[in-house]
């Protein structure tokens, strides 16, 4: 970890949550920072957040990607997957493709960890207040978590579903802990070629939070930048 891209002495941790188009990602990732739901938030771009949140009574700034499925050129994204210390992976009980998606993605994460890169993944079902349009049972999430060994818990981002919260803390603590031990990818670690467009509406910041939306076209110049001029360069909303 470079200690000139820290704003705080707190351990870093960054997460990315990935699932197919219009799963919840974005939505996902603005409730568990602000605890807010925006429905009508549209996403055409790859996005990153970052806030400092506590755990176990201890601060961690968390980074958040939340991969835009318009912006993916490939099925599976590598370099978002190297650069993150965590994953969510997202379906949508309501989108069967969206659960075969998850199951590729998790067997995609599954082989890099065999490859001795030690990921924490969770697995969740989204919009579980949509059960009559339910395409997806809630045994196929359980059994899929159970085969990959990772947590797994439907939600609801439209409701506030404290499971919501409590996986992504899970989540956190893992990783955290997890990185204590060695951080990963320490060579290979990069943002990668990531698309940037704006975004109609941006997130709400929290109050008293400091929730930052980087374009991660502009993190990926800044470090660029830093490397050639040690200078720091970071686009926010
Ligand atoms: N009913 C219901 N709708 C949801 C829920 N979560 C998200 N949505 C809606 O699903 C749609 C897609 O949400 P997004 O957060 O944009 O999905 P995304 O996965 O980020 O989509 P892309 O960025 O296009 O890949 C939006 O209309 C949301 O309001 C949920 O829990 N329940």
């Amino acid at each position: 970890m470079k200690t000139e891209e820290r704003s705080s002495n707190s351990p870093r941790v960054r997460i990315l949550v990935l699932g197919m188009i219009n799963v919840g990602k974005s939505a996902l990732t603005v409730r568990y920072l602000t605890r807010r739901y925006i429905g009508e938030y549209r996403s055409n771009t790859d996005l990153l957040y970052r806030q400092t949140v506590t755990i176990n009574n201890a601060p961690v700034e968390v980074e958040i990607i939340d991969v835009s499925g318009e912006t993916r050129d490939s099925s599976f994204p590598s370099e978002q997957v190297q650069w993150a210390d965590g994953c969510v992976i997202v379906y949508s009980i309501t989108d069967r493709l969206s659960f075969q998606y998850a199951t590729e993605a998790l067997d995609n994460l599954n082989k890099i960890r065999a490859g001795g890169a030690s990921v924490p993944v969770t697995l969740l079902g989204n919009k579980a207040d949509l059960a009559h349009l339910r395409t997806v049972t809630e045994d196929e999430g359980r059994k899929l978590g159970a085969r990959i060994g990772c947590p797994f818990h439907e939600v609801s981002v439209a409701e506030n579903s404290t499971d919501l919260y409590a996986a992504f803390e899970t989540l956190l603590n893992e990783t955290k802990n997890q990185l204590g031990k060695s951080r990963k990818f320490s060579v290979t670690k990069m943002i990668g070629t990531l698309i940037s467009s704006a975004k109609s509406h941006p997130p709400p910041v929290p109050q008293g939070g400091t929730v930052v939306v980087c374009h991660k076209s502009d993190l990926h110049k800044s470090r660029v930048l830093k490397r050639r001029q040690n200078f720091t360069a970071t686009a926010s909303l």
